[in-house]
């Protein structure tokens, strides 16, 4: 079995809903084994909860050791200002030891993002995509894949990079079933690459 994991960083739940939408794409490939796991909060839980940060996630947390007994991550985080959440980054800035032992080398990464505007999502992407090169994983971006990549007919999210989602300044916007359909198909495209990468 190809072990994928869809490991996140969400506050207010948009990242959450698009991390289930991966999942649930990579799921449909046989020989796919999908995990869904959530960066530890590093936001003190009163200031999270006072916020108004979704408190209900039913996701594990992950521990930064265990990315090494998986085939492929996917990471979904947040812009901060174009780049991944501090939550995301004191994450991966936990994985120096496995970057040491090559623990990572040749597994398959791909990344997906939420913005409030649409402003950051490119680069979120391709800023995360910095860290993963370091660790030599083998990055999968989705292309224009499916025709939801070329619809303009509305406001909606979707790079050529990864999935996304534009949850608006306030994040009363939910993510639209053309931006869920981009997340599923990105989960199904890396799942089918690391099947096929496994043999
Ligand atoms: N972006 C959304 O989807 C969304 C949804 C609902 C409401 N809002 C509102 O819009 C505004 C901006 O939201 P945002 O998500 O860009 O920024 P934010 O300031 O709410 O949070 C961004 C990040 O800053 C850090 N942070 C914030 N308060 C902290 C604290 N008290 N202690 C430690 N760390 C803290 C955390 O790392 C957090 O993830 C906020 O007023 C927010 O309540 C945004």
């Amino acid at each position: 079995m190809a072990k994928i994991l869809v490991v996140y960083h969400s506050m207010y739940g948009h990242i959450e809903t698009m991390a289930n939408a991966v999942a649930e794409g990579a799921r449909r490939v046989e020989g796919a084994e999908v995990t869904i796991k959530r960066v530890p909060e590093t936001m003190p839980q009163e200031a999270f909860k006072n916020a108004g940060g979704k408190v209900d996630q039913e996701a594990p947390v992950a521990n930064p050791a265990e990315l090494a007994d998986y085939d492929a991550i996917i990471f979904g985080t947040p812009t901060r200002f174009g780049n991944m959440s501090g939550q995301m980054r004191t994450f991966l800035d936990q994985t120096g030891g496995l970057w040491a032992k090559g623990a990572l080398h040749g597994k398959v990464a791909s990344v997906f993002t939420s913005t409030g505007t649409g402003g950051g999502q490119e680069m979120t992407i391709t800023s995360t995509w910095t860290t993963l090169a370091h660790h030599g994983m083998i990055i999968v971006p989705t292309g224009y894949g499916i025709g939801e990549f070329f619809d303009i007919s509305e406001v909606n999210g979707g790079t050529p990079y990864g999935a996304s989602t534009i949850a608006g300044g306030d994040g009363s916007r939910q993510p639209s079933n053309k931006e869920l359909t981009i997340a599923r198909y990105q989960g199904e495209l890396v799942a089918q690459t690391t099947v096929k990468l496994k043999g």
